[in-house]
């Protein structure tokens, strides 16, 4: 299957885009926004990320989901064709991964996420979101449909409409350093 048209150009925009955003900033770190409490309530696991590069890092948001008592799973990535799975960080060291990737050993316990924190390049007014082209998230989300998808990225990183392609899974809400941006409806 190929992409809807737009997506390889938008790609290498909003990554250059995305560099110029943590260059300005000085940090590429996302604060625990006012809301997050209520976001994380009730949950049990968390799937987050180590970010690379000038991603938006989730570390702030990870480390209040562990002062409240939540497991924290990271993605286990092995190639571009294979699925990810969601692996505890139980404390045992991370490992070196493909694609500069930082993640628990592939033995490490599976996780069943409540939330799933999702990498983005870019995501628009709907909450649809644009990845790294692997489909990882999108195929990850697609067998998690109980999981709360919440987006970690910088204000900067949203544009009016993004292109759509019949496999792409919204997000219910996008965490960004202005705050907490829900989906219509998705707020219970
Ligand atoms: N921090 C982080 N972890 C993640 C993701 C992510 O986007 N960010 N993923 C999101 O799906 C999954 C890994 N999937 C990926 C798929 C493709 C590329 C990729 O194409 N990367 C760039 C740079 C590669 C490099 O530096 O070697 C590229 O190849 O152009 C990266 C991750 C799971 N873990
Ligand atoms: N549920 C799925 N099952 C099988 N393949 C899928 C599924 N979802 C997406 N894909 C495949 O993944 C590829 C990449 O999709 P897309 O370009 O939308 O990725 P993305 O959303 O930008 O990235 P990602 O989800 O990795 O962060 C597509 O070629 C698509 O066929």
């Amino acid at each position: 299957m190929t992409d809807a048209p737009g997506k390889i150009a938008l790609r290498r925009t909003m990554r250059a885009t995305r560099a110029a955003i943590v260059a300005a900033r000085g940090s590429s770190a996302i604060e625990a926004p006012p809301g997050l409490s209520d976001l994380l309530r009730g949950a049990g696991t968390i799937a987050a990320y180590v970010a690379t590069g000038s991603e938006a890092d989730p570390a702030p948001l990870v480390a209040a989901a562990r002062r409240a008592g939540i497991a924290i799973a990271l993605p286990h990535t092995v190639s571009r064709e294979e699925p990810i799975r969601f692996l505890i960080d139980d404390g045992t060291p991370l490992i070196p991964g493909p694609f500069g990737l930082t993640q628990p050993p592939h033995d490490a316990p599976e996780a069943a996420p409540d939330i799933v924190l999702v990498p983005l390049l870019a995501f628009d007014a709907a909450l649809h979101r644009l990845g790294q082209g692997a489909g990882h998230y999108d195929r990850a989300l697609a067998g998690l449909r109980k999981a709360l998808r919440v987006g970690v990225a910088f204000s900067g990183q949203r544009v009016d409409v993004l292109p759509v392609d019949s496999w792409d899974q919204p997000l219910d809400a996008v965490i960004t350093e202005a705050g907490i941006v829900w989906r219509d409806g998705a707020k219970s």
